[in-house]
């Protein structure tokens, strides 16, 4: 299959692919779609830290946890056996999958080398006593060092030449000291550089990690950075496309592990993928779509098992570049519906749903007046840097739906405690937030009833509601337990066929046709 040559000028096309696609299927990605996109496009590969089966076992997450233990009085050892795991699982891979034995035993030497420079780090930290977001952000460096490492050798054992480029010192204090448009740009266009000096016979094999960026990668982007190191790197070369290789075709209309009928989506607008990534469809990283969408690059989201695939593309809605337009937005109900109505019904574009969720209710004690009360509760949850989901308050009232992971439970008990200085406050565990998510829904009168009716009908209780400013999210918080069933049946009364539930009649006829076709 040969690739479409986006541009006759061999233009960029910038190649990022996630931990568990490096860690599960390398042969696909140099084979099946690096190899072919560089014959007629000028290829670059940003790669995350390896996960040989899921993430949260993988490379990024054992370097952590090694850095979560390493001041551990109990074992002081116990980092070592993180850092062994990391070796092994890499020496093997790189035995297994490299066949020349010179690329190969430099691929392991290197590997090594790195490893050591992490156990150094991790040493030194012990000795000091402390982990410094800089040392948490170098150590966890590793991951993507190794990964990379080992895609180029890969590369270029299969015959495609591969440089590696290692990004960590690519930060200077001349970018500046803040997360600014003036950071971004000053560090995409270093990227140009960088990447512009690499032979054009070679495929730049990139590290998704790019250095210790003011107030640390790891808390000032979080996991997921190498969506956005891929961004600005197609930002700094001004690429015809950007694209981010996953394990499932695209953007569907839900989680297809969860929902058998979801479809895949042939394009979203860059809001509505922020809103789906946000709430629990770990579809791109929301500064990425930031980045690239200012500089007009498209997004596309491919699978690995499966390159010959559309995707799903994020673009500003049919603003055109170099001559071609997004496809129009499909308004996503059942295409076999006869033209004149399918192109007229307007629906949500996707269901989601996030767990992990806890509702946090607090009646006011009325010591302070409500910005008072409202000012310590939103200071407390920044102290213990708890994420807020959803919120909705009175003057005396506010619930919130807080994201707290396993690991978080220990700083929602310390919040909690801490909270009940201004009120009476309620947990609640076990919730999942549901979420319908479209650019339509802005025109639709009574899609949020529909919603709601559709999750009553199935007797699923509503614990909290919130509908986003931007009009293209209505969220909910339900128990974790109605997850799939709540999904499935949003999904099939909204957005499958809105016939169904005659929803789709009663919304178009209710919307003026003006406001509808904005988009
Ligand atoms: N609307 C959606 N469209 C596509 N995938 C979704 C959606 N919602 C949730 N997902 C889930 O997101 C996950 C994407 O994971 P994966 O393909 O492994 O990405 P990565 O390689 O970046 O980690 C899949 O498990 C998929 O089931
Ligand atoms: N390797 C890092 C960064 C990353 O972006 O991973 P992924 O692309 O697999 O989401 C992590 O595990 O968080």
């Amino acid at each position: 299959m040969s690739s479409p040559a986006l541009t006759p000028r061999r233009g960029w096309v910038i190649q990022k692919f996630g931990g568990t696609s490096v860690g599960k299927f390398p042969d696909k990605i140099a084979d099946d779609v690096v190899k072919v996109w560089n014959e007629s496009n000028r290829v670059a590969v940003v790669c995350s830290a390896r996960s040989s089966h899921t993430k949260t076992e993988g490379t990024t997450s054992r370097l952590l946890a090694s850095a979560d233990v390493v001041l551990d009085a109990d074992d002081d050892n116990q980092y070592l056996h993180f850092l062994e795991k990391i070796t092994i699982d890499h020496v093997e891979n790189a035995m297994e999958m490299i066949q020349s034995k010179k690329i190969q035993a430099k691929l392991i030497e290197d590997t090594h080398h790195e490893i050591e420079e992490a156990r150094k780090l991790l040493y030194a930290s012990q000795i000091i006593g402390e982990v410094s977001p800089k040392t948490l952000d170098c150590i966890m460096s590793c991951g993507e060092k190794l990964s990379c490492l080992f895609m180029a050798a890969l590369l270029n054992d299969r015959g495609i030449p591969a440089e590696y480029v290692d990004l960590s010192n690519v930060v200077t204090k001349d970018f500046g000291t803040v997360l600014d448009a003036t950071f971004y740009r000053s560090l995409a266009s270093r990227l140009h550089e960088i990447i512009s000096a690499i032979d054009s016979s070679k495929v730049p094999v990139v590290t998704g990690y790019f250095g210790t960026i003011p107030g640390g990668l790891l808390n000032g982007v979080g996991r997921g950075y190498t969506d956005l190191c891929a961004a600005l790197v197609a930002v700094g070369v001004d690429a015809d496309e950007l694209q981010i290789w996953k394990e499932v075709d695209g953007i569907f209309t839900a989680d297809p592990r969860k929902v058998t009928d979801a479809r895949l989506l042939q394009s979203v607008t860059p809001e509505e993928a922020s809103e789906l990534t946000y709430y629990g469809s770990e579809v791109i990283h929301p500064f990425t779509m930031e980045q690239v969408i200012k500089a007009r690059i498209p997004i596309r989201i491919k699978n690995v098992e499966n390159p010959a695939g559309e995707g799903t593309i994020i673009y500003p809605q049919n603003v055109g570049r170099k001559g071609e337009a997004t496809p129009p937005h499909p308004p996503t109900a059942v295409e076999r519906l006869p033209s004149s109505i399918y192109n007229k019904i307007k629906t949500a574009t996707a269901v989601t749903a996030k767990s992990d969720i806890v509702v946090v209710n607090i009646h006011s004690n009325k010591k302070t007046l409500s910005h008072g009360f409202l000012a310590h509760i939103f200071s407390t949850l920044d102290k213990y840097r708890l994420v807020v989901d959803l919120i909705s308050t009175s003057e005396v009232y506010v619930s919130m739906a807080l994201y707290v992971t396993k690991t978080d439970r220990k700083l929602l008990r310390s919040t909690v405690e801490e909270l009940k200085r201004f009120g009476e406050v309620e947990v609640t565990h076990d919730m999942a937030i549901v979420s319908l998510v479209g650019i339509h829904m802005k025109q639709l009168i009574g899609i949020a009833g529909a919603m709601f009716k559709t999750l009553a009908d199935e007797r699923i209780n509503i614990e909290m509601i919130s509908q986003g400013a931007n009009e293209i999210n209505i969220s909910c918080v339900i128990n974790k337990n109605d997850t799939v069933k709540a999904l499935n049946a949003i999904h099939s009364k909204i957005i499958t066929d809105p016939f169904k539930s005659n929803l789709a009649i009663e919304l178009t006829s209710k919307v003026s046709e003006l406001r509808l076709d904005q988009y």
